[in-house]
């Protein structure tokens, strides 16, 4: 690795209230971050039911859920239906226009994360899709103290099978008490480290170990160098993607490149058109 990244930036990603009853810790997506691109959101959340994030509409984007504890059933207005479990990753492609629910599935509390990442204007309107893997099909593998799931794109050896219209790349690492990480990050694709439990130093040896809930903007660089040196095992997110270069017009879960899209897309959703017309017959199990 000729230039490892640097962290630039650290939030702590703190609770808010989100959904109904949900609870998320937003890191991207919070005023401070409000895009990095090509990502919208990320949020870390816990919800229990009859908490959830009922009927709603998404378009211009895809979202990631990744589940770390208990499950969350969603469904959509094209009758697709599933249950996403601990370990599972659900890909969604909202292109022109998904309307769904994401409720918890289950007793005791449900943990996760999910990623907004943005489509580039000549993907904005595409069908919408799912790409769904279940926590055995994840590729994963282990080497020197070292464990990655590969939810998109490569690591050590082993590749996703995810099809990412926006390139992207979304590693899971858990490392060993005294174990080190290094990993290459394409040069021009923007990235940041989440840290889900335990403490890690990132990008120099020098630096001062960072916990749990903290999101670190990375610098330009070639690739990223972790250290675990807890007596504790470290699991953080590494995930980078190449920027769309493309004006952002947001509306909530409307994520268009113009005032005047979102005005359109708004109409669409009150009209039940372009995409949007099956919302009109239709509510989730969960509100009916
Ligand atoms: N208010 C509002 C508006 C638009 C949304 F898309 C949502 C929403 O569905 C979520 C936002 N964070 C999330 N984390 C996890 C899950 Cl499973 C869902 C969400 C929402 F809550
Ligand atoms: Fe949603």
């Amino acid at each position: 690795m000729e230039k490892p990244r640097q962290v630039v930036r650290k939030f702590l990603a703190r609770p808010q209230h989100e959904g109904v009853g949900a609870v998320v810790r937003r890191s991207i997506g919070r005023f401070e971050l409000r895009y990095f691109d090509p990502f919208l959101v990320l949020d870390e959340f816990s919800v229990s039911a009859p908490a959830g994030f009922p009927d709603h509409p998404h378009r211009g984007f895809e979202t990631v859920t990744y589940m770390l504890e208990g499950a969350v059933t969603h469904e959509d207005f094209e009758g697709h239906r599933g249950t996403i479990k601990a370990g599972d990753v659900q890909w969604m492609t909202a292109g022109r226009g998904i309307v769904h629910s994401e409720m918890p599935a289950g007793p005791g509390t449900s943990k996760g994360l999910q990623l907004w990442v943005n489509l580039s204007s000549g993907n904005k309107m595409v069908e919408p899709g799912y790409q769904e893997i279940q926590s055995k099909d994840i590729a994963c593998t282990s080497a020197d103290g070292v464990t990655v799931r590969v939810i998109a794109g490569h690591a050590m050896g082993v590749r996703s099978p995810v099809c990412t219209r926006t390139p992207t790349m979304y590693l899971d690492f858990t490392v060993r008490p005294r174990a080190a990480v290094r990993q290459p990050v394409l040069p021009s694709w923007n990235a940041f480290a989440y840290v889900l439990e335990g403490e890690g130093v990132f990008g120099t040896e020098r630096c001062a170990p960072v916990g749990a809930h903290h999101l670190l903007l990375l610098g330009q660089g070639d690739g990223l160098e972790v250290w675990n040196k807890s007596d504790r095992p470290l699991r953080f997110l590494l995930i980078g993607g190449e920027p769309i270069g493309e004006p952002v017009a947001q509306l909530g879960p409307f994520v268009m490149n113009t005032e005047e899209e979102i005005d359109m897309t708004v109409d669409d959703f009150e009209r039940y058109a372009n995409g949007f017309e099956k919302a009109r017959h239709w509510k989730s199990q969960a509100m009916v």
